[in-house]
């Protein structure tokens, strides 16, 4: 039985709150093409064996994009609304290191409601592994928090994690594609209850349980 005896609020504008917010149609191709170029540079970068001239030429202009592109940042918290094909919206944080559109250190993951599910089909580089070949378990397990945020937030509710439980059941392949899935299982006052799994071929390679307690959102 679904008990809601102390509701938060549903968001309504974030920028109301005093967040930066983009829309996620308003991020320029070039901002996303980037963001992939960088992604493809670092996971090169983790890998190169290139020699000392290239590496300290590579370095110089490295550096010298860092000055440009660090020029005027955009406040830390900016927020990202979504308008989805069926109508849905929701927020994220534009940075987020999980799925952020515009963070080059977060994988390709885009979550996307699938009937009474989150669900995403990813596939991670080296840049994540952990033992030879493998995903490293702290980012199974930040797959598995995103992927049961984003199904909590089916509530139209904000919330944070405040238990997560990781079952690694099988080794998770670096470089095959992986389905992430979600869904909430109950909920009771201001908790939700949500259930996630990653699969390969099928066969599931991890699960996790949360807790995660709606919360108000305020900026401070
Ligand atoms: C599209 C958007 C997608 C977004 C995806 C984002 C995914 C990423 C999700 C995250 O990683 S969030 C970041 C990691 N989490 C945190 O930083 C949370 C840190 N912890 C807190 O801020 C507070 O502990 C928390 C807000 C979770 C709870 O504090 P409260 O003061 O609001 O809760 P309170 O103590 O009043 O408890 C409320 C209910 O939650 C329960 N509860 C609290 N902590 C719990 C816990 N640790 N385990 C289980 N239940 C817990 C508590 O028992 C109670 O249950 P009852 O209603 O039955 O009384």
């Amino acid at each position: 039985m679904t008990v809601d005896a102390q509701p938060i609020a549903k968001l309504s504008d974030l920028s109301d709150l005093g967040f930066a917010v983009v829309e996620h149609s308003e991020l320029p191709a070039e901002l996303l093409d980037l963001v992939d170029q960088v992604r493809g540079l670092v996971h090169a970068v983790a890998r190169t064996q290139a020699d000392t001239a290239v590496l300290a030429g590579a370095a110089r202009t490295v550096a010298a994009l860092t000055e440009q592109l660090g020029a005027d940042p955009r406040p830390l918290g900016t927020m990202v609304h979504r308008t989805w094909p069926d109508g849905h919206t929701e927020y994220g944080t534009l940075s987020n290191i999980v799925a952020g559109p515009a963070n080059p250190l977060a994988p390709p993951l885009e979550l996307v409601r699938d009937g009474e599910e989150v669900r995403a089909e990813v596939t991670l580089n080296g840049l994540y592994e952990g033992p030879p070949g493998l995903v490293h378990g702290g980012w199974v397990a930040a797959l598995l928090d995103q992927a049961l945020g984003s199904a909590s937030s089916m509530t139209g509710r904000p919330s944070l994690t405040a238990n997560l439980d990781v079952n690694y059941r099988k080794p998770t392949p670096i470089g095959a594609e992986l389905t992430v899935a979600a869904r909430i299982t109950g909920t009771e006052r201001r908790k939700v209850f949500v259930s996630a799994e990653i699969r390969h071929h099928g066969v599931v390679t991890a699960e996790g349980t949360a807790v995660m307690v709606q919360v108000a959102v305020s900026r401070s």
